[in-house]
């Protein structure tokens, strides 16, 4: 089918590009992106908040960790569900967890202690959910790793009943697309946050600003 070629070719592009940024160039990223999230009104009241440790040249979210601590803010990472297929937990981060690198050489909470129930958070009670992403589009759509974690475990959001967390894709400015294809089961974000600057979907925006899409593009790019 083409559409899965176009994603595998896509993600594979998209993945060397982020490998390419240096230390240097990651570090300031990181800090630029920290800033944003920092300053984001809708993150200014979360308690619990999920993130990820970077791989692969993903943008690095970690500078927040010690920053929202000071307000107060839990933090959770997600873990490779055992049994499940293709599911997350996410298990609090505290000075004491005990990382492992997942099968994907991933550092996360072990799988055994991230087995108590204690703890975790099911996904609906987190305030926010920083995702990690390989490419997005100035419409704020996603395209993740494709294994379909985030989309999984996530998917009670597109019901749009009851509680949610917010969900927030994190990337480098270099990661954006012209246009990406969208998938059924792909879960809205709420905004994409990068070192350049914040996309916003339209179905996101209030109606005075919705109709103005350039803008949006051009605020993503920096
Ligand atoms: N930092 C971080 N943590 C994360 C994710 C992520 O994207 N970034 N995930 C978000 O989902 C989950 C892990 N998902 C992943 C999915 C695929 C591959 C991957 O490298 N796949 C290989 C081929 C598969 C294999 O090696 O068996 C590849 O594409 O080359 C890595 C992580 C949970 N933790
Ligand atoms: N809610 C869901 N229920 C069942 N299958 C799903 C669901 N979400 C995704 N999938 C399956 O997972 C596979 C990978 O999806 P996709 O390529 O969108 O992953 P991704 O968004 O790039 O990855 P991730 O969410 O892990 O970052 C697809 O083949 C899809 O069929």
């Amino acid at each position: 089918m083409p559409f899965d070629a176009d994603r595998r070719q896509l993600r594979r592009r998209l993945r060397a590009r982020r490998r390419s940024l240096g230390a240097q160039a990651q570090r300031i990223a990181a800090r630029r992106l920290a800033r944003r999230l920092l300053a984001e009104p809708r993150l200014r009241h979360v308690r619990h908040l999920a993130l990820y440790l970077p791989s692969d040249g993903e943008i690095d979210p970690t500078p927040l960790i010690a920053l929202l601590a000071r307000r107060g803010v839990r933090i959770y990472l997600p873990v490779l569900r055992p049994l499940v297929e293709n599911r997350l937990w996410f298990v609090r981060l505290t000075r004491r967890t005990r990382l492992a690198p997942n099968r994907f050489g991933i550092a996360e909470p072990q799988t055994r202690a991230s087995a108590h129930p204690a703890r975790r958070l099911p996904a609906w009670a987190l305030g926010a959910v920083l995702l990690p992403l390989v490419g997005f589009d100035a419409r704020g759509e996603r395209l993740g790793m494709g294994g379909g974690f985030y989309d999984r475990s996530l998917g009670f959001v597109r019901r749009g009943v009851g509680r949610r967390p917010r969900l927030y894709g994190l990337a480098h400015a270099l990661q954006q697309v012209e246009r990406l294809p969208v998938a059924p089961w792909d879960v809205p974000l709420d905004a994409v946050v990068s070192d350049a600057g914040r996309v916003v979907p339209s179905h996101r925006m209030k109606p005075e600003t919705a109709r103005n899409d350039d803008r949006n593009a051009k605020r993503a790019g920096g």
